[in-house]
């Protein structure tokens, strides 16, 4: 008899090459699969002092028209010595025909965010449509979110915030790097 606790039937893609085979949808964003680490910056003018983070990044399907996201980052000091663990967030990319994406990303700070955007030739914009939070999270108005791949296998990544009574302005910058 299957039992699915002892198998994985349909276990995750990270490269495009491999089985399963990506959905024809996902044709914008193949780019993005797999696992991709590096280092980067914050700022937010309620903050005392800027901040340098390192982070972790997934991308990954099963061979339906969404990609699984995560991201986990955690705070390092100038050599970078991990701090303790800093943002972590999940998510579903639902893509559309055109290039179209509808992202759902939660986060363990209370904060729902949905968000909708384009992916076009190694680029993906995302802005928030619909910021949803938990009772005692911070108070989140918009983001924006743009991934950029470079002809060097770099992700380069830019995320706006408008939160605690700030604009929409500069939160993070980060270049990852494919780890598989
Ligand atoms: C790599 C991802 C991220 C990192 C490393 C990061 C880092 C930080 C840090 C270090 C702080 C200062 C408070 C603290 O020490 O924890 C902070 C504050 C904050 N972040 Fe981020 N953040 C990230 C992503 C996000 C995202 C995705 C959102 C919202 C959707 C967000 C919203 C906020 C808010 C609302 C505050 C509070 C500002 C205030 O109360 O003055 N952050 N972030």
């Amino acid at each position: 008899m299957f039992d699915p606790a002892a198998s994985l039937p349909y276990p995750d893609g990270l490269h495009p090459d491999a089985a399963p085979a990506p959905h024809a949808l996902l044709a914008p964003v193949l780019g993005l699969l797999g696992t991709w680490s590096g280092r980067g910056s914050g700022e937010y003018p309620t903050l005392a002092e800027d901040f340098t983070y390192a982070q972790e990044v997934t991308f990954s399907h099963d061979g339906r028209p969404f990609l699984h996201y995560e991201a986990r980052a955690w705070l390092i000091d100038a050599d970078g010595t991990p701090l303790r663990p800093s943002a972590r967030e999940s998510g579903w990319w639902r893509l559309r025909p055109d290039g179209r994406i509808e992202a759902l990303i939660t986060q363990p700070t209370g904060i729902a965010e949905i968000a909708i955007g384009h992916a076009a030739e190694g680029t993906v914009d995302l802005a928030t449509r619909e910021v949803a939070l938990a009772p005692t999270a911070k108070q989140v108005d918009a983001t924006r979110r743009r991934y950029t791949l470079t002809d060097d296998g770099t992700l380069a990544f830019v995320h706006d915030l408008a939160a605690v009574g700030q604009p929409l302005q500069h939160h993070l910058a980060a270049q990852l790097h494919r780890r598989d």
